[in-house]
């Protein structure tokens, strides 16, 4: 799994997108991602599954720089992620994390963050999540599936060219899970590269142009989203795939 030091060279940085070069962490002597290299499209949804405990949200912490791995180099566009570049990422969590202000509040501080003060800006994204008239509740009061379309909101504030999504639709119903595939088909178009992690295997078939399959912190395949859900690169993903229990 050497697909990121086949790189051609002839490529601009541009080009490139997401690269993890070796990545391993260990904590308490046991190896929870063990050597992952991978590549990927610059543009696009990366699609990271796998059984739970494969290392699927480490692998996006590291790759979001929230935690450093013990060996590796995490790329984008050719270069180590500063802090700089962190900013042009954000990440929505499985659990959102919501200030304990009003709907409004937490979309002006994202929009502050990224140096925006714009209020037609803020009402324009809680109403593209369907959040629309609920600028003065307490985000705390929102449902579930409402916050999660809140945390949406606040990472698409700083239009990041990079958005790594950890399971957002896993506990939501249907109609708040499509919301938020909608949006994340619209900023694909719109070129921002998506890495989503995902039990769902039917959206990651509507979702993904890739795919990541990990079980036990271990790479097992890196394949475009066709050939893996028609023929999986690995014995470990086909058993995944057709419902059977990994160990
Ligand atoms: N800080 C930590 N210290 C020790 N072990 C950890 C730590 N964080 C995660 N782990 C372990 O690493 C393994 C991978 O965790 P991770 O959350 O990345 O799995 P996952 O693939 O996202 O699982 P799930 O699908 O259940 O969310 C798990 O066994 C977890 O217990």
């Amino acid at each position: 799994m050497r697909d990121f030091l086949d790189m051609p060279d002839a490529r601009t940085r541009h080009e490139q997108g997401l690269a993890l070069s070796g990545i391993s962490l260990s904590r308490n002597g046991t190896s929870l991602l063990n050597d992952i290299t991978c590549a990927l499209p610059p543009s696009g949804i990366t699609a990271v599954m796998g059984p739970n405990g494969a290392g699927k949200s480490l692998l996006l912490r590291v790759a979001h720089g929230l935690i450093d791995a013990d060996q590796g180099l995490v790329l984008w566009q050719g270069d180590a992620v500063t802090e700089e570049a962190r900013k042009a990422q954000a990440m929505v969590f499985q659990k959102p994390v919501l200030l304990r202000r009003s709907v409004e509040a937490n979309v002006d501080f994202a929009l502050k963050v990224a140096g925006i003060r714009h209020p037609s800006l803020r009402d324009a994204l809680l109403n593209r999540v369907g959040l629309k008239g609920r600028n003065k509740q307490p985000a705390r009061l929102l449902s579930g599936g409402e916050q999660q379309r809140l945390a949406l909101a606040r990472a698409l504030a700083t239009s990041p060219k990079l958005l790594f999504l950890d399971e957002p639709t896993a506990s939501l119903d249907p109609t708040s899970a499509r919301v938020i595939e909608d949006i994340l088909h619209e900023e694909r178009e719109a070129g921002t590269k998506i890495v989503l992690v995902t039990h769902d295997v039917p959206q990651a078939r509507r979702l993904a142009d890739d795919v990541l399959f990990l079980t036990s912190g271990q790479l097992h395949c890196h394949q475009d989203a066709a050939s893996f859900f028609q023929t999986p690169d690995s014995a470990e993903a086909a058993r995944f795939l057709a419902g059977h229990i990994l160990n």
